[in-house]
């Protein structure tokens, strides 16, 4: 027999449309797992299909290896949490943390202190005798959260929580929902269409694209090894640059080998290092997410030569904006398009400047693309 939760091959349909095609995960007691993905890819309805909102077109969900068909929603002792916490508007702090409480019987000392306890956990010490209506958005949601957290449940099923947030909140709430849900050893399934939220609040993250589970792993894995490239697509990589296999490890000696392989191919696996020789073959494609291209040589200077330390990759600026900070530039690589680097300096870049570029490894992925892409270096 497992512990925690056992999804096994679930579908769930509406008359036509299938929303979830099979899908297979555990939740490790303790554990957070956020499901990941775009809008309609059915992450909503599997987390209603494992609350027993939704029925089950196949598959079953178990937990602690006791299947769950037939048990109703109010019996799986699985907590729920939505984009609008839906507090009682009537009740106070104290009165909503405590709903689960009462409904359970729990003795009214004990409640008190549970509820203490539970606004400790959220931040929101000394708030329980505050009426809701007067809290902010962000406070709703963490007084929601205390409520759902209050009656211990073993499993807490989040909806997309922080998304009616607005965006610095949203950060700052994120890693203290995952604080909370830590310090009660809560396991939970989070439904996110943010990676940086589910990279934030999960310890492993599912991508899901139409009714199916493309990866499932934790945050670091995902992000330095996505299986494909719609799954590197969802985490936030921009641009795919194909990684010709250099003559020197091809399997067989290359009849024609690359004398001049484009200046940015060459920059890729010179930052790469081992990482592309482990996985070299054929259709390897570097994933480059924002912060991949740094224009090198310090701010306010300009490269209109060889290219000097940046390895020869240069980029002509298109455009510019504002990044926090640092000028995030549209850049045109020869040969590759328009991609983004960053730069120092936040009003040293104008459109029609030639930067050199360096490349930041922490911020490319390796990937295999099944259909091969026309190369840098003009090979097939
Ligand atoms: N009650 C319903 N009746 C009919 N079709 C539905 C119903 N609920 C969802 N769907 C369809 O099932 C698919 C998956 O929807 P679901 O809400 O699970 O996706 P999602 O990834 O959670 O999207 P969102 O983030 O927009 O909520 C979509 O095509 C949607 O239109």
């Amino acid at each position: 027999m497992r512990d925690g939760l056992e999804v096994r091959d679930v579908v769930v349909r509406y008359g036509e449309t299938t929303a979830v095609g099979g899908v297979r995960l555990d939740v490790a007691p303790g554990e957070v797992l956020a499901l990941l993905g775009p809008s309609g890819c059915g992450k909503s309805s599997l987390l209603r299909a494992v609350a027993g909102l939704e029925p089950l077109a196949a598959g079953s969900v178990r937990w602690a290896g006791a299947d769950l068909a037939g048990v109703p929603v109010h019996r799986r002792r699985f907590g729920l949490l939505f984009q609008d916490g839906q507090l009682f508007p009537h009740r106070d702090v104290a009165g909503n943390v405590a709903f689960g409480l009462q409904m359970a019987g729990t003795p009214r000392p004990e409640r008190a202190r549970r509820v203490e306890e539970l606004l400790d956990v959220v931040g929101l010490r000394g708030y329980g005798r505050r009426a809701v209506g007067t809290l902010s958005g962000g406070e709703q949601q963490r007084v929601a959260l205390a409520r759902a957290l209050a009656p211990r449940p073993q499993l807490l099923l989040l909806d997309e929580p922080l998304s009616a947030l607005d965006r610095s909140l949203r950060e700052r709430l994120a890693a203290d929902l995952r604080a909370a849900l830590v310090t009660t050893g809560t396991a939970a399934l989070f439904v996110t269409h943010d990676h940086d939220e589910a990279f934030a609040v999960a310890d492993r993250v599912g991508v899901m694209d139409a009714g199916r589970l493309l990866q499932l792993a934790p945050p670091a894995e995902l992000w330095r090894a996505p299986a494909s490239r719609r799954v590197a697509e969802f985490l936030g990589y921009e641009t795919f640059v194909p990684l010709p296999t250099p003559a020197a490890s091809a399997p067989d000696p290359d009849p024609h080998p690359h004398p001049h392989p484009h200046p940015l191919t060459s920059a890729l696996r010179g930052a790469l290092g081992p990482r592309s020789a482990d996985v070299a073959g054929e259709g390897l494609v570097a994933a480059l997410a924002e912060g991949a291209l740094v224009v090198g040589g310090g701010a306010g200077v300009r490269d209109t030569g060889g290219g000097g330390d940046s390895g020869g990759v240069r980029g002509r600026v298109v455009a510019v904006a504002f990044g926090r900070g640092r000028a995030v530039l549209t850049v045109d690589v020869d040969g590759l398009g328009p991609a983004t680097a960053v730069a120092p300096g936040v009003d040293a870049w104008r459109p029609g400047d030639v930067v050199g570029l360096e490349v930041d490894r922490h911020h490319v992925a390796v990937l295999r693309e099944t259909s091969r892409v026309a190369s840098l270096d003009g090979e097939p």
